[in-house]
C-alpha cells in the first residue's frame, strides 16, 4: 500500500539540447510504497528521464526534491547514494561476484552500511543460484547472470529508490522473471523503509506486473498514466 510519505519529487524538468527539448516539464512525486512502470517509444526520453531523476544528467530547468528538500550540490552525492540507478547495461568489473558486490561498501558515502555474505546468500536462493556464485568470476557471468547481480549490487545497499532502466530488456524470460522477483522480495522486506521504484520497461505484461501505476512518456512529456487496482497497492 502507498503511503503518502514523499521520498522524491521531479517538477517540470526540462532537458534541452541545441534546438531539440528532450524533457519538457517532466514531473513525478514518488511516496514511499510507489512502484511506478515507464513506458513509451524508443526515444521518448525514458533513460533521460530516469538518469535525471538519479542526478545523473544535467537539467535546464525544474527541480528535484528529496524528502520535502531541494538538493543541494553538497547533498548530491548522498542523494546518489539513496536514490539508485540500474542501468539496462550491467557493468563489467574485475573479480569474483563477492568482490564486486563488496565494492560499493568501501566508498566513504556507504560507509555506514555492512556488507552481509548471508544476506546475499538468502537473495541467491531466491533466484535458483547457490552461494558458490559468489565465487564466480564476474567477467564470466552471462548477460543474465550480470543483470542479477546489478540488481543485488543496488538492492544490498537499501536504497529509498530504485531507478531500474529496462533491467531485463536484454534477457529471456527466466531470468527476466528472476530480476523480478529479486526486486518484488526487496519492496516486500523495504516496507518498513519507505522506499519506492521506477522500473522503465518496453514489456507492457512486464509493467503490469512489476507496477501500481504505469506512467507514459510521449516527445519528453511525462503525460497520461494507468492508475492499476491491485492488492499490492
Ligand atoms: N546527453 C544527450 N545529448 C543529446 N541527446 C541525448 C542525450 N541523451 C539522450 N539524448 C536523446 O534524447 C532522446 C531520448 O533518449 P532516451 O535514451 O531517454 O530515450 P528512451 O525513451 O529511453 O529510449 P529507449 O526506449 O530506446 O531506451 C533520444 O533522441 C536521444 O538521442
Amino acid at each position: 500500500m502507498t503511503l503518502d510519505i514523499e521520498l522524491v519529487h521531479a517538477s517540470l524538468l526540462v532537458r534541452r539540447v541545441g534546438d531539440q527539448t528532450l524533457l519538457n516539464q517532466a514531473s513525478l512525486r514518488l511516496c514511499a510504497g510507489d512502484r511506478v512502470a515507464l513506458v513509451g517509444n524508443s526515444g521518448s526520453g525514458k533513460s533521460l528521464f530516469l538518469r535525471s531523476l538519479a542526478m545523473l544528467e544535467p537539467i535546464d530547468d525544474g527541480q528535484i526534491g528529496w524528502r520535502g528538500h531541494v538538493i543541494a550540490p553538497a547533498t548530491a552525492p548522498r542523494y546518489r547514494s539513496r536514490v539508485i540507478y540500474v542501468h539496462q547495461q550491467a557493468a563489467d568489473y574485475g573479480g569474483t561476484v563477492e568482490q564486486v558486490l563488496h565494492r560499493p561498501f568501501e566508498l566513504a558515502v556507504h560507509r555506514e552500511r555492512q556488507f552481509d555474505r548471508d544476506w546475499l546468500v538468502a537473495r541467491l536462493e531466491t533466484v535458483g543460484r547457490s552461494a558458490s556464485f559468489l565465487e564466480k568470476d564476474h567477467q564470466r557471468l552471462s548477460g543474465g547472470e550480470r543483470q542479477l547481480v546489478a540488481c543485488l549490487r543496488a538492492i544490498q545497499l537499501q536504497p529509498e529508490v530504485l531507478l531500474l532502466d529496462e533491467p531485463t530488456a536484454a534477457l529471456d524470460q527466466t531470468a527476466a522473471l528472476q530480476v523480478e522477483a529479486l526486486v518484488s522480495q526487496w519492496l516486500g522486506e523495504s516496507q518498513g523503509h519507505e522506499s519506492a521504484m521506477v522500473w522503465v520497461s518496453h514489456d507492457h505484461d512486464q509493467a503490469v506486473r512489476v507496477s501500481n501505476v504505469i506512467y507514459q512518456m510521449q516527445a519528453g512529456e511525462l503525460g497520461t498514466f494507468t492508475e492499476q487496482v491491485k492488492e499490492k497497492r
